[in-house]
């Protein structure tokens, strides 16, 4: 199957966990993207007394287009659901996001939320961590000073720059600098290490954060439970 088809699939699949009343966590990337516009399908059609919350001004943007009510974090008490995409998943739940550099409002996002769901493409579901580069959010201040660090560490780090070769910068105003490692044989350890970093805003390691993943496969949708 087309990997947009299998994304739209996922998309809808994860709608059906949205219950009428509750606060939604609204994640980011092109597999939310369809998600976003299932949830605004539904919400017109079945008149949904809901409320958003999401994790970078772009999905904001979409779901307010899309007639769904949006708050900020620190105006709602509690987030029943947040759905995200992921770029990577691994056995143990655990998972690399932060591809579309939203990761910072991501993680304080699913951290606030009850429940966490993450939609992907079985490609994503791995045995380890690290094919995908790990994005590191850090404050410009000093960065190339952490980044000389990082490479010390030899975490093969590379600044995010868009298609104009300017540094990306988040919805935070910090820069992404992406740890090119390969297999990352102890995620919890290279977490720890990361945030003992002077500098380092989040790292995309999203570790026991995700309870359910719906994952698109050719042979339709396969719902993998935490353990
Ligand atoms: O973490 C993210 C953005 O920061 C995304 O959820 C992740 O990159 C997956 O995106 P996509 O659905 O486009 O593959």
């Amino acid at each position: 199957m087309d990997q947009n088809k299998l994304k739209q699939l996922v998309g809808r699949e994860a709608v059906k966990y949205v219950e009428d009343g509750m606060t939604i966590g609204l994640g980011s990337g092109t597999t939310v993207k369809y998600m976003v516009d299932t949830l605004g399908e539904k919400n017109k059609k079945e008149h949904l007394n809901l409320m958003c919350v999401t994790t970078s001004k772009k999905t904001a943007k979409q779901a307010t287009n899309l007639g769904l009510t949006v708050k900020e974090l620190d105006q709602v008490d509690e987030i029943n659901l947040t759905i995200d995409g992921a770029d990577e998943v691994d056995h143990d739940f655990n998972g690399i996001k932060g591809g579309g550099a939203a990761l910072l409002w991501e993680k304080i996002v699913a951290k606030n939320s009850n429940r966490n769901i993450w939609i992907v493409d079985e490609n994503k579901m791995v045995n380890h961590l690290g094919k995908f580069p790990l994005p590191v959010e850090v404050i410009p201040f000093g960065s190339k000073h952490l980044f000389r660090e990082l490479q010390k560490m030899s975490l093969n780090p590379r600044f995010r720059t868009n298609v104009a070769s300017a540094l990306v910068k988040t919805d935070s105003g910090n820069y992404i600098i992406d740890l090119n490692i390969g297999n990352i044989t102890d995620p919890i350890k290279l977490a720890e290490d990361l945030k003992g970093l002077t500098g380092v805003v989040e790292h995309g390691l999203f570790i026991h954060i995700v309870d359910e993943v719906i994952v698109g496969t050719n042979d339709g949708v396969r719902i993998v439970n935490k353990k």
